[in-house]
């Protein structure tokens, strides 16, 4: 056995937590891997022995002719170990160092296709067998976190990736263009924009403009694993069909904040407890921490965890790599190359004590980017991966070399306490301290503005009552000042009445005592004057009231009589359209009568023409026929008189005509006679007309002059029914007169044209 090989199987003690612990996995042999295992892992001794005896192992890849190399690590697991496994006994301390509040680096070292993505990621995040170190430390970490949920404590878990690819350093998870990418796998990648390497006195190493995304459960972590690795540099060598061709640092930062109240005798209270204790001191909670302040005491831990996964490193000459993946090969073997550097200086500090030596921590971006994580304020573990395939013996012994040299580096990890007050927690925690005052001092002030409002609203109506209150107070002052004057006046008035009597007294019968007795005549007569005064103006007030009695005794009486006119009115109209009435009806009477009487005389006159016929007749000798036609022409005029008589029933002239016809039928049948009879016909229409005539002169005309008279007699109001009427009794009278002048006539012409016409004719 080689003696640099016995001398590193003495590993480091278990449980330091300063030095970086490191840990083999040998991963099966692959398919293409025909020429046998020189991997032999003691998983309880933890130990790793590489030996290429019996092993049909290619000369070119040979150590020595015949070697057996035995490294001692923290852990060691051979093919078979699970995914769980190394998760459970390597990465699950380094995740709790994190979530204690420690910078914990985990990083997978190892030649190319020995199985470092396989470990870190897994073939797939979400197989619960095959899923890697990253997503089970991302569940471990969320559990925790579901496991101390309380009140009082607060965790804030945030991710980001960063890769380095031919010392380009870039973010993987870098956000959009076009704005903030969503938290799922569906954002677009930008193209990497190259990011700096900064260094700050509290904050440490980092990358300036990495983007941080805020997780609060596994998947959304898995979203961003996915992202991260379909942005990450990947591509097909001999060695490894899906080779990563970059370095990629996978980084879970997670913030704890826990309050711890104290009680007033400094024991530790529940958070329940501190709040009902504020509840019963009737303090709010943001109240409460302002005045306890002494009583609460926050912590904040900022744990940040670094998953490593390199890129492999190979032998050019073995991979075969040309042009883009050559180049590639260089820079990842360039940089593993300072990795080992950084390693070795640190190392040799360790070894020979000092802590002057120089660590190219600059010589790469990785060795940059891991500062902390080597050396620093870090718990770390490395990881190393080993083929066993006989081919790439000379690969897994550098790989366990460096391990073994890693081993020795030693770190000074701290608690982050966050005492420079720089943890996102805190911030938010600050903000979410002053928002809530803030809410509640708007809270206060829409209270007080509402309290203020309602004081104000108080104080105007006060205002107006008190100005209300003013208003009536001099109202009922200036009454009263002036009842006081009256009553004063009054006084003043009764005071010289009085004395006016008592000097009357005095003057008169000398009853009244010596305290008035004084008062002279000067005095007196203004008293006397006063008085009469007075008397005078009662006696025209009297006067008034009595003109006032009267006059309002003549409107009663004048309203009386207005009333007893408007019902005369309404009499008198009843009684004007009764006689209206009337005249109509005697208009219509007059009316038919004339047309009776005009058919009367033409059948006269036709009559007359047959008689004076007949007398020619009888003249010429045919008297007898003549006679008899005669006798039937009496006969019809007699009816037609009767029709008449029936007609002008007040005016009974029937007898008359009866005894005139009587009369010529008595006589004897000469032309004498007939001439006597006609005339007695003659005589007989002038007296009926006379008789009509008569009738509208003394009778009608009367009548209507008594309705005229009773119109005026009656004092009927002027108005249209006054009116109407007197228009109407003017058209009666107007009538009147053109009958009666019709009649007079009428009388006239026909008996003179009818005499003149028999004496001719006869
Ligand atoms: N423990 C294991 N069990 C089963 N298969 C494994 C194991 N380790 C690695 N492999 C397989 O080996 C191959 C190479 O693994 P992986 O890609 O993880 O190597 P690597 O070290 O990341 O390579 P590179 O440095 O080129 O990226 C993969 O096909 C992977 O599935």
């Amino acid at each position: 056995m080689d003696e640099l090989d016995r001398s590193s199987a003495a590993r480091s003690p278990r449980g330091h937590d300063d030095a970086v612990k490191v840990v083999v996995r040998v991963r099966p042999l692959l398919a293409h891997e025909s020429s046998g295992s020189v991997a032999r892992v003691d998983k309880r001794l933890q130990t790793v022995t590489i030996s290429d005896v019996d092993n049909d192992v290619p000369t070119i890849n040979r150590q020595r002719s015949v070697a057996v190399h035995t490294f001692a690590f923290d852990d060691a697991y051979d093919a078979g170990s699970t995914q769980a496994e190394v998760y459970e006994t390597t990465a699950q301390p380094v995740v709790e160092s994190c979530l204690q509040g420690y910078n914990a680096t985990m990083f997978a070292y190892g030649q190319t296709g020995t199985g470092k993505t396989y470990t870190m990621d897994g073939s797939e995040a979400r197989d619960p067998v095959a899923r890697g170190i990253i997503p089970r430390s991302v569940e471990q970490i969320f559990r925790h976190v579901a496991g101390h949920a309380q009140k009082n404590v607060r965790f804030l878990a945030r991710a980001s990736c960063i890769q380095i690819y031919q010392e380009i350093v870039s973010d993987l998870l870098a956000p959009p263009r076009n704005g903030i990418a969503p938290e799922g796998t569906s954002a677009v990648a930008s193209p990497l924009e190259a990011l700096a390497i900064r260094e700050d006195p509290k904050r440490g190493v980092y990358v300036d403009g990495l983007s941080e995304w805020v997780v609060r459960q596994p998947s959304e972590v898995y979203a961003l694993m996915d992202r991260a690795s379909r942005s990450r540099a990947t591509g097909a060598t001999r060695m490894n069909d899906f080779s990563s061709r970059s370095h990629a640092v996978f980084v879970v930062i997670v913030e704890h904040s826990e309050t711890v109240y104290v009680g007033e005798d400094g024991r530790e209270l529940a958070p329940d407890d501190f709040a009902r204790e504020m509840r019963s001191a009737g303090l709010k909670r943001a109240e409460a921490l302002a005045r306890l302040e002494n009583r609460v005491k926050q912590t904040f831990r900022v744990g940040k965890l670094n998953l490593v996964d390199l890129a492999g490193s190979e032998r050019v000459g073995v991979s075969g790599a040309t042009g883009q993946r050559l180049e590639e090969s260089k820079k990842i073997n360039a940089s593993l190359s300072a990795l080992g550097n950084v390693i070795a200086a640190l190392a040799t500090r360790q070894t020979s004590g000092t802590t002057r030596k120089h660590v190219p921590y600059r010589d790469s971006k990785l060795t940059r980017l891991l500062e902390d994580s080597l050396g620093g304020n870090c718990r770390t573990t490395m990881l190393a991966t080993i083929s066993p395939a006989a081919e790439s013996i000379a690969e897994t012994l550098s790989t366990l070399k460096f391990a073994m040299r890693a081993k020795r580096v030693t770190n000074v990890p701290r608690l982050n306490e966050d005492l420079d007050q720089a943890s996102l927690l805190r911030k938010y925690e600050r903000e979410l301290r002053r928002l809530r005052a803030e809410l509640e001092e708007r809270n206060r002030n829409v209270v007080d503005q509402r309290c203020l409002l309602e004081l104000e609203e108080r104080r105007r109506r006060a205002e107006e009552d008190k100005r209300a209150a003013i208003r009536a107070l001099e109202v009922r002052s200036r009454e009263f000042m002036r009842e006081k004057e009256d009553k004063t006046r009054l006084e003043e008035r009764i005071l010289k009445l009085t004395s006016q009597m008592i000097s009357t007294d005095v003057g008169g019968n000398g009853m009244v005592g010596g305290r008035v007795g004084g008062i002279d005549d000067a005095k007196v007569s203004p008293a006397r004057h006063t008085a009469a005064e007075y008397d005078a103006r009662l006696a025209d007030l009297e006067r008034e009231r009595e003109r006032i009695e009267h006059e309002k005794a003549q409107v009663e009486r004048y309203k009386q009589l207005l009333l007893k006119q408007r019902d005369i009115m309404i009499a008198l109209t009843q009684r004007l359209n009764e006689r209206d009435e009337q005249i109509m009806a005697l208009q219509d009477e007059l009316e038919a009568y004339d047309r009776n009487q005009a058919a009367l005389e033409n059948k006269l006159d036709e009559k007359t023409t047959q008689c004076i016929q007949i007398q020619r007749l009888e003249l010429e000798g045919g008297a007898r026929a003549a006679l008899h036609e005669a006798d039937a022409a009496r006969h019809d005029v007699t009816v037609r008189r009767a029709d008449n008589a029936k007609l002008m029933r007040p005016l009974d002239c029937a007898p008359a005509a009866a005894a005139a016809v009587g009369g010529a039928a008595a006589g004897g049948t000469s032309a004498d006679k007939r001439v006597a009879e006609l005339l007695t016909l003659l005589e007989l229409r002038d007296k009926e007309r006379h008789a009509v005539q008569t009738i509208f002169e003394k009778k009608i005309a009367v009548l209507v002059d008594s309705v005229a008279s009773n119109l005026d007699r009656q004092n009927v109001a002027p108005g249209a029914a006054r009116a109407f009427a007197l228009k109407d009794l003017g058209a009666l009278r107007r009538l009147i007169r053109a009958s009666v002048e019709a009649l007079k006539q009428a009388g006239q012409g026909e008996l003179g044209r009818r005499l003149a016409t028999s004496e001719r004719n006869l």
